[in-house]
């Protein structure tokens, strides 16, 4: 949803500092490049310690370059294969190592098995949700239905929340419970999108199967 409906804003917003970027000669995948190992940092630097509210910053600072690389390479003419292969493969790094930082905080002195595996439910889900748009493009079928919980909404579910849960380590009180809501969210809303692509990947193969055989490259 916020895939469809914020990214046409956020382009315009980014669109002038995409073309600064390119002007003073730095290419789309140095931007990816570099905004993944932001977002690593922020994630498994500040999280693992409990330091919620300046993870947060770190990683937004950084996150946004996911939307500046592929309008940096439109704006030069420059989209590539490989630039696609590199920016959604460096997505799930990142998401990795959002999740894998709450994991441990929760492991370690956050102390707290059940949310330390609904943080784990959350990067595994996560995987696998973006792995069967994947796969299921690479079999040649169209995917259309997206779901509930697509990457944008698991970021800015998990983020927001996170960044105010920080806000705790500055005297405001209970607001750290934000952070288990919003791991469960994403937890019961990644499921239910799972199960979304799931049947429409079964419905669209099972429609191309009936119009033509799946017996060459396409099916394998
Ligand atoms: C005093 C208060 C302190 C609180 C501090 C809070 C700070 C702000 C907190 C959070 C900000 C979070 C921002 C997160 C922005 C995410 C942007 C982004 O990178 O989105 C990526 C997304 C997808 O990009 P791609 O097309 O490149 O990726 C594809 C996707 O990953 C597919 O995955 P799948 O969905 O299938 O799982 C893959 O299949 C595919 O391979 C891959 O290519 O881009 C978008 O969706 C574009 C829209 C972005 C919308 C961002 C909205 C941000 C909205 C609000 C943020 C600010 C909120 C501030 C709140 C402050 C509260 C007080
Ligand atoms: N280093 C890169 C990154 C991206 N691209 C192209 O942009 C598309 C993704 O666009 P986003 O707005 O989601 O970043 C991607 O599919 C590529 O076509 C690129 O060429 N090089
Ligand atoms: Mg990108
Ligand atoms: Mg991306």
């Amino acid at each position: 949803m916020l895939n469809k409906y914020a990214r046409a804003f956020f382009t315009r917003v980014l669109t002038p500092f995409a073309a600064l970027l390119l002007r003073l000669g730095v290419s789309p995948d140095a931007v990816t490049l570099i905004g993944t190992a932001g977002v690593m940092a922020g994630a498994l630097v500040f999280f693992p310690m409990g330091e919620f509210f300046w993870g947060t910053i770190v990683i937004t600072l950084f996150v946004f370059s996911d939307l500046v690389d592929g309008n940096m390479a439109r704006q030069a003419g420059i989209s590539s294969r490989w630039g696609a292969f590199l920016d959604s493969t460096l997505d799930r790094v990142a998401d990795g190592a959002i999740f894998a930082g709450f994991a441990l905080w929760y492991a370690g002195s956050g102390d707290d098995n059940v949310l330390c595996a609904v943080a784990i439910f959350c990067l595994a889900s996560g995987q696998v949700v973006s792995y069967t748009k994947a796969r299921g493009e690479s079999i040649g079928l169209p995917v259309a239905v997206n779901g509930l919980v697509e990457r944008a909404e698991r970021l800015v579910i998990s983020l927001v929340a996170a960044g105010l849960a920080g806000l705790h380590a500055f005297g405001v009180p209970h607001i750290d419970i934000l952070l288990p809501i919003a791991l469960w969210i994403v937890a019961v809303g990644s499921l239910v999108t799972l199960i979304q692509r799931v049947v429409t990947v079964r419905r669209e193969s099972a429609e191309a199967d009936a119009a033509s055989p799946a017996n060459g490259p396409a099916d394998r």
